[in-house]
């Protein structure tokens, strides 16, 4: 049998990196998902006694003895799966040296905590098993728009698939959500794999891919919103690369130099996002109050991104982007950890397509990719496949 799995990137609307320090944030899932498939080796196949992954949209594959991942890990590791529980110190240095005998090359180095969240969620949750694991995402990896946590959602919801922790129907046919109780468990588990990758991070991400929809997030808490709105997103992709660990530990230390400064400033995003998430919930009966709930949007956008530069997340690409942006009168904010990455630009409803290609043609005549893509669609799903 093979478990699939399926978790969706995001885009945060509102209140990234204040939403580390206990801030409000606004997140939406969008249709662009990472897929994980899991398949347990049997007796007869080439590969019964290792664990392999393979990281499809970077060409790498990887695989351990089953022997060598017995030796890193205590035994009780093995016995963990309904409780989501931190990489102690012992296991992230068992991890560590696993990791850095891949030898993985120097311009693909960032995968090495992807890896090490891989191993610690499969040793955690399906203990020393030989396996197959393939991913594969339609998310840019390290932009934004939230691949580490999809990454972490869909490994999860495959492992815990198969482990008594949860129940599920295995003879259901096609794509299908856990319930409640599974999602959260799910929920938990991706925390502690992007803990490995992006060392503090606030779990909105994780949350907002495991439960889909649009969020309203803080301090951990989560409020789903039924929002009456459609929003229409230009997503551009400025190609920097950026890491999202490095970035959030920026950010802290800017705290740490100007603690009553960076205090004012995390307290201004906390109401932008609150006001945000009235705005997505009030009710839009006719054409006019879309007008206004779109302009109310696009200021609290404009807003937001002011305090993100005070931030020191901006980059000299996200500007141009703004800038490019605002000469066809649209509100642009960075989106996800920044210094690079993707941007977010409303698109009103009654903008014209022409305006749209256009504004699209200039900002790829300089090298940023731009694409739609929808929101707040479902969050993680899973599908099993018997073979014949
Ligand atoms: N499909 C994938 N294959 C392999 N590694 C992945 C994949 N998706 C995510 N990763 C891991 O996650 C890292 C990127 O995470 P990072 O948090 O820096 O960016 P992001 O999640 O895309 O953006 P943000 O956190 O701002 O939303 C990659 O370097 C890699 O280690
Ligand atoms: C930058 C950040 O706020 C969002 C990254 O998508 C980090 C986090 O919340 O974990
Ligand atoms: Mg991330």
């Amino acid at each position: 049998m093979e478990v699939k799995s399926r978790a969706p990137g995001k885009i945060i609307l509102a209140g990234e990196h204040a939403v580390v320090h206990g801030s409000t944030a606004v997140a939406s899932s969008i249709d662009l998902y990472t897929y994980v498939s899991l398949r347990f080796s049997t007796p007869s196949s080439d590969n019964d006694e290792s664990l392999r992954l393979v990281l499809k949209d970077t060409g790498l594959e990887f695989s351990w003895p089953i022997s060598r991942i017995r030796e890193a890990f205590p035994e009780s590791v093995a016995l963990l799966s309904s409780k989501p529980t931190s990489c102690s110190v012992e296991c992230t240095k068992a991890i560590a040296s696993l990791v850095e005998q891949l030898n993985i090359p120097e311009a693909k180095i960032g995968l090495a905590s992807g890896v090490s969240a891989f191993l610690w969620l499969y040793s955690s949750i399906q203990g020393f098993k030989p396996a197959t694991v393939v991913v594969t995402s339609e998310l840019p990896l390290g932009s934004g728009l939230g691949s580490s946590a999809a990454l972490c959602v869909a490994l999860a919801a495959a492992l815990l698939a198969v482990t008594d922790s949860v129940s599920v129907d295995v003879n259901h046919k096609g794509w299908h959500t856990f319930g409640e109780k599974e999602l959260d468990l799910v929920n938990k588990w991706a925390l502690e794999g992007e803990k490995i990758i992006h060392g503090k991070p606030s779990g909105i991400d994780n949350t907002v891919s495991a439960y889909g929809n649009i969020i309203s997030f803080k301090s951990g808490n989560l409020t789903r919103m039924k929002s009456n709105v459609s929003l229409k997103m230009l997503i551009t992709n400025t190609k920097v690369g950026r890491n999202t660990k490095a970035l959030v530990a920026g950010v802290s230390e800017r705290m740490l130099r100007h603690p009553d400064a960076m205090a004012f400033v995390f307290s201004a995003v906390d109401s932008i996002s609150k006001e945000l998430t009235t705005v997505l919930h009030s009710p839009t009966p006719d054409e006019l109050s879309v007008t206004e709930m779109e302009e109310k949007v696009e200021e609290l956008m404009e807003m937001n991104q002011g305090l993100l530069q005070s931030m020191g997340v901006s980059h000299a690409t996200i500007e141009t982007v703004l800038r490019t942006t605002l000469k066809y009168k649209l509100a642009s904010k960075l989106t996800g950890a920044g210094g690079g990455g993707c941007v977010l630009t409303l698109l009103p409803t009654l903008l014209s397509a022409t305006v749209v290609d256009k504004v699209i043609a200039e900002l790829e005549s300089s090298g940023f990719q731009c694409f739609i893509a929808g929101i707040g669609g479902n969050g993680v799903e899973i599908s099993f496949e018997h073979s014949s």
